[in-house]
C-alpha cells in the first residue's frame, strides 16, 4: 500500500522558526520594522533607571543644571516608552495577524487539495481542530502575547548590558542568586512543556473530533438509541482533556516559583548596595540604578515566565499546523495536457485501503470515448473504489489509470476534473443557494447555462418547481434533490467521462429513468459509466462490467 501520510499527535517543536521561514519571509520588512521599534522602546525603558540615578546624584551634589537635564531626559524616556511602545505593539501584532492569515489560507487550500486517502485516514474533527482551533490560538498569541514577549526579551537583554556597565561584581552576584536558578526553572519548563502541551492539544483535538461526529450522525444516533453510548464516549474524551489541562496548569504553576528567587535576589542587592555605597565604592545614584534595573530584570523574567505557557501553546499549535501542511501535501503531479476526448482505462489496477488483502487486485477496464456501460457487483466488491480510481481521486498502488493513453498522475488535478466527473451517491452541497452550488462547476456557469443543463437532462420542470428557483437554499433539498443538483453540476463541466456512483438511487424511479435516458442521449461522444445495485438502472446500457471480490468477473 502506498504510504498514506499521517498526522503526528505531538509533532516536533524543534527548528520551528526555520520551518516557518517560508511564511515569515513575505512579512520580513514589517517584522524588522516592528522589532526596531520594540528595541527603541526597550532602550527607553531601560534608560529610565540611569536617568533616575543621574538625578539622585545631581540632587546629592546640589547641581541644579545636571538635575534639570536628568529630569528632562527622564521625561523624554517615559514619553518615548508610552508612544513608541504603543506603535511597536500595533506594528508587531499587525505583522503577526498577516502571517496567521497566510497560514489560515494555506491550511484551507491544503485541506481542499489533500489526497482523498489522507482525508479518509483522519477524523474530520481532528482536521477541523488543527485548521481552526490551532490557527485561532496562534491569532490570539499574536494579538495578546507576542508584543509583551518581544518587549520583555529585549528589555531583559539591554538591562543585563546596563548592569554590566555599572558594576560587573554586582551583576555577577545578581546573576548567581537570580538568573542562574531562574534559567534552571525555565529550562525545566521547556523540557517538560513539549510533551505536556502536545498531549493537551491532542486531547482537545480528539474531543473536537468526537463532538463533530456526534453532530454529523445525530439523527442516526437518536433513531437507533446510540446517543447514551456516544455521550459516554464524549465524557471519557472530555475527562482525558481535563486531566491534560490540569497537567499543563501544574507545569505552568511551577514556573511561578521564580518569584521566590526574585525576593532573595532583591534582598541581597539592597544589602550589598548599601554596603558598597557606605564604603564609597559606588555612588548612591549607581545603587539606585542597580535596584531599579534589577526590578526590570525581575519583571522581564516574570513576564517571560508568565508568557512561557502561551509560548509553548503557540509552539505546539504551530508545529501541529506545519505537520498538517506537510502531511496533507498532494503528491507531485506532471503538467501534461489531456486530449478533449479519449479512452479512460484502468490497467491492472491494485488498490489497498489497509495492509493486507487489496480492495482491488489487478482490475483492467476500458471505457472508450463514446462507451456507455454499467458497473455492477455485490456489496463490497469494489465498485466505488474503482470509480474513485477512474476519476483520479485515488492513486493506484499498482497498475495505472489513463485517459487518452496518459497516466492521470502526470496531469494537473484541474485537468483531470475537467475531463472526468464523478457524481457520488451522497452528494454534498455547500452553504448557499442551488445556484451558488451549481456555480462551483468549472468555468463558473451563469444562470442561463444552469437552466439549459436542467433542460438538457429533461429536468426543466424540476428546476421550475423549486420553491425559489435557483435561489432555493441548498440546505432545504432532500437527498434525491441533492443528487439531481450533483448530476447537473457534473454535466455543466461538460466532461468527456461521466461516472455515476448510484447517483440516481435516491431519486424516484420515473425521474431516475428520465435522467438516465437524457444522459445517454446528451452527447454521443461522452463516455458514461453507471454504477448500480438495481438492474433497472443499468438495463438500458449496452454493456455491463461485473466486479466480484475486487476483480473483474466478466460480462
Ligand atoms: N475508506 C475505507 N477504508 C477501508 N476499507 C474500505 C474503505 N472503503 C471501502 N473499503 C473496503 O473496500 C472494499 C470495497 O468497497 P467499495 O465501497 O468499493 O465496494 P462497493 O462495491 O462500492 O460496495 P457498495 O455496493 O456497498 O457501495 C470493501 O471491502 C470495503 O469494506
Amino acid at each position: 500500500m502506498a504510504e498514506v501520510p499521517a498526522l503526528t499527535e505531538a509533532p516536533d517543536t524543534r527548528g520551528l522558526l526555520r520551518r516557518a521561514g517560508p511564511f515569515l519571509r513575505p512579512h520580513r520588512r514589517r517584522l524588522a520594522g516592528a522589532l526596531g521599534l520594540s528595541l527603541v522602546e526597550s532602550a527607553a525603558l531601560v534608560g529610565i533607571a540611569p536617568a533616575v540615578g543621574a538625578a539622585v546624584d545631581a540632587l546629592l551634589a546640589r547641581d541644579g543644571g545636571a538635575f534639570a537635564a536628568a529630569v528632562a531626559l527622564l521625561a523624554a524616556m517615559v514619553i518615548g516608552v508610552a508612544v513608541i511602545g504603543r506603535l511597536a505593539a500595533t506594528t508587531l501584532a499587525d505583522a503577526g495577524e498577516r502571517i496567521v492569515r497566510d497560514l489560515r489560507e494555506r491550511v484551507a487550500e491544503r485541506l481542499a487539495t489533500a489526497p482523498l486517502r489522507f482525508l479518509e485516514a483522519h477524523r474530520g474533527g481532528a482536521l477541523l481542530q488543527r485548521a481552526t482551533g490551532e490557527v485561532a490560538e496562534l491569532a490570539m498569541f499574536v494579538r495578546e502575547a507576542l508584543p509583551g514577549l518581544v518587549s520583555a526579551t529585549l528589555t531583559l537583554g539591554l538591562t543585563v548590558v546596563l548592569l554590566l556597565g555599572y558594576s560587573w561584581e554586582l551583576t555577577l552576584a545578581v546573576t548567581a542568586v537570580f538568573l542562574a536558578p531562574a534559567l534552571l526553572i525555565t529550562r525545566w519548563f521547556a523540557r517538560r512543556a513539549g510533551a505536556v502541551f502536545g498531549a493537551h492539544a491532542e486531547a482537545e483535538a480528539v474531543m473536537a473530533a468526537t463532538f463533530t461526529e456526534t453532530l454529523e450522525a445525530r439523527e442516526d444516533l437518536r433513531a437507533t438509541g446510540g446517543l447514551p453510548a456516544w455521550m459516554a464516549r464524549f465524557a471519557r474524551d472530555n475527562a482525558v482533556a481535563v486531566a491534560a489541562q490540569r497537567r499543563t496548569a501544574a507545569v505552568e504553576n511551577r514556573v511561578g516559583s521564580i518569584s521566590l528567587v526574585e525576593g532573595a535576589a532583591l534582598g541581597l542587592l539592597l544589602v550589598a548596595g548599601a554596603w558598597l555605597a557606605a564604603g564609597g565604592h559606588m555612588s548612591v545614584g549607581a545603587v539606585v540604578v542597580f535596584v531599579l534595573a534589577a526590578r526590570n530584570l525581575f519583571e522581564g523574567f516574570g513576564d517571560l515566565s508568565q508568557l512561557a505557557g502561551d509560548v509553548q501553546t503557540m509552539r505546539t499549535g504551530l508545529a501541529r499546523l506545519l505537520d498538517l501542511l506537510t502531511a496533507a501535501a498532494p503528491p507531485p503531479r506532471g503538467d501534461r495536457i489531456l486530449p478533449a476526448r479519449g479512452e479512460l482505462a484502468a490497467e491492472d489496477v491494485v488498490f489497498r485501503y489497509e495492509a493486507g488483502e487489496p480492495a482491488l487486485h489487478g482490475v483492467s477496464v476500458r471505457c472508450a470515448g463514446d462507451d456507455h456501460a454499467g458497473l455492477v457487483g455485490e456489496t463490497g466488491s469494489g465498485k466505488t473504489t474503482l470509480s474513485k480510481l477512474l476519476a483520479g481521486l485515488y492513486e493506484p498502488d499498482g497498475g495505472r489509470v489513463t485517459f487518452g493513453g496518459i497516466d492521470l498522475r502526470e496531469v494537473p488535478e484541474e485537468e483531470v476534473r475537467a475531463r472526468i466527473a464523478l457524481v457520488p451517491q451522497d452528494v454534498r452541497t455547500v452553504a448557499g443557494s442551488v445556484g451558488d452550488n451549481l456555480a462551483l462547476a468549472p468555468g463558473e456557469p451563469d444562470r442561463a447555462r444552469m437552466l439549459a443543463a436542467f433542460e438538457a437532462l429533461g429536468l426543466a420542470d424540476f428546476a421550475a418547481g423549486l420553491p425559489h428557483g435557483l435561489d432555493t437554499p441548498a440546505s432545504d433539498l432532500s437527498g434525491g434533490e441533492r443528487q439531481i443538483i450533483g448530476l447537473v453540476r457534473a454535466v455543466l463541466a461538460d466532461p468527456a467521462v461521466l461516472i455515476l456512483d448510484e447517483a440516481t438511487a435516491d431519486v424516484d424511479p420515473v425521474t431516475a429513468r428520465r435522467m438516465e435516458t437524457a444522459l445517454a442521449r446528451l452527447r454521443k461522444d461522452r463516455a458514461l459509466l453507471v454504477i448500480a445495485h438495481r438492474p433497472a438502472t443499468v438495463e438500458l446500457l449496452p454493456r455491463l462490467i461485473r466486479l466480484h471480490a475486487g476483480a473483474v468477473a466478466g460480462p
